[in-house]
Formats: C-alpha cells, sequence, structure tokens
C-alpha cells in the first residue's frame, strides 16, 4: 500500500494552519462555468477561480458563500440552491487550504463584478485552458467526469 501511496514530497509534517474557504461552480442554461479573475493586489492576482471566499468565524461553508455570492457578485442565493459536490485540499507554502465546493444552477439578481474581477463563462471542456491557483487543478477532472 504504501508503495502505492508514497508520501507527496514537501509536505509539511509539522503544525499548519487550515484555511477554510468555500466556493462554487456556477453553470448556465447552456452548461457553461463561471471563473472570475483574481484582481491585481490580492494574492494570486491574475489567476481564474471560481467565485467565493473565506469561511469567518460562527459563519457555516453555506452562509459564508452567500455573503460572498452578494457581495463579489451581487446575487442572491438561498441554501437549497447550494450542492455539495467535491472538495479541494491543499498545502500552500504558508497554509493548507480546505475548500468545499458547491454546486448552484439557480440565483437571483444580474451577475456584478463588485470587486474589479473579471468575469468569464466557460465551456467545461475549455476549463483546462485557464491559469488557476494550483488547489484547483484536480478539480477539473472532476468537474469534466461528474457534470
Ligand atoms: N474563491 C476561491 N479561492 C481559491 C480558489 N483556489 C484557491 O486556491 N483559492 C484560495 C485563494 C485564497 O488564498 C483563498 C481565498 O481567499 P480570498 O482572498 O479570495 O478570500 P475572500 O474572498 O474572503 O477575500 P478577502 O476578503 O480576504 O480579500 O483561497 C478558488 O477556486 N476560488
Ligand atoms: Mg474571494
Amino acid at each position: 500500500m504504501s508503495q502505492l501511496c508514497p508520501d507527496v514530497p514537501g509536505r509539511p509534517t509539522g503544525p499548519v494552519d487550515v484555511l477554510l474557504v468555500a466556493a462554487v461552480i456556477m453553470i448556465d442554461i447552456d452548461g457553461r462555468i463561471l471563473l472570475a479573475r483574481r484582481p491585481e493586489g490580492k494574492s494570486m492576482a491574475g489567476l481564474w477561480e471560481f467565485p467565493g471566499g473565506k469561511v469567518e468565524k460562527g459563519e457555516t461553508p453555506e452562509r459564508a458563500l452567500i455573503r460572498e455570492l452578494n457581495e463579489e457578485l451581487n446575487i442572491d442565493v438561498t441554501e437549497a440552491c447550494l450542492a455539495p459536490f467535491v472538495f479541494a485540499s491543499h498545502t500552500y507554502e504558508d497554509f493548507h487550504l480546505m475548500m468545499p465546493m458547491f454546486l448552484c444552477r439557480r440565483w437571483d439578481g444580474i451577475l456584478t463584478p463588485r470587486e474589479g474581477q473579471t468575469l468569464k463563462w466557460v465551456k467545461i471542456q475549455d476549463l483546462g485552458t485557464y491559469p488557476m491557483p494550483p488547489a484547483d487543478a484536480p478539480l477539473l477532472a472532476m468537474i469534466r467526469d461528474f457534470l
């Protein structure tokens, strides 16, 4: 077993800070997925991500996402329209990202980028052509296989 699943080189063995981020795969009626380009001044600026953000103290991931989608995209989403799907678990240099991903096909309001980000609806087969944060790479195969 240990030969089949060797330790990942470079993984820290000591304590790490785990950052909980909730994100969403928004799907439009044509089956395209929404990507947002992280604006200048933020970490990983210029990379394309799934909308979402940090879960604050006392919030569930679902409530955090509802808040983030309102803050970032000016839309209203209900908890019933957020379906748990996959998660990313990735060690960055100074924290470990734990990112539950939800699917969402229904929202109210007109998508408006409120934080200087660029939005783009992308066909599933084209997702790989957008540079994304390293944590997102394993998600693309899941999206292609299961959506
Ligand atoms: N939203 C989102 N964040 C991602 C993805 N992939 C990935 O590694 N991340 C990382 C980047 C950041 O380190 C973290 C999200 O933090 P953020 O800075 O966007 O958080 P936030 O929206 O709450 O923004 P802020 O108020 O802290 O500025 O998760 C992704 O696909 N979507
Ligand atoms: Mg964000």
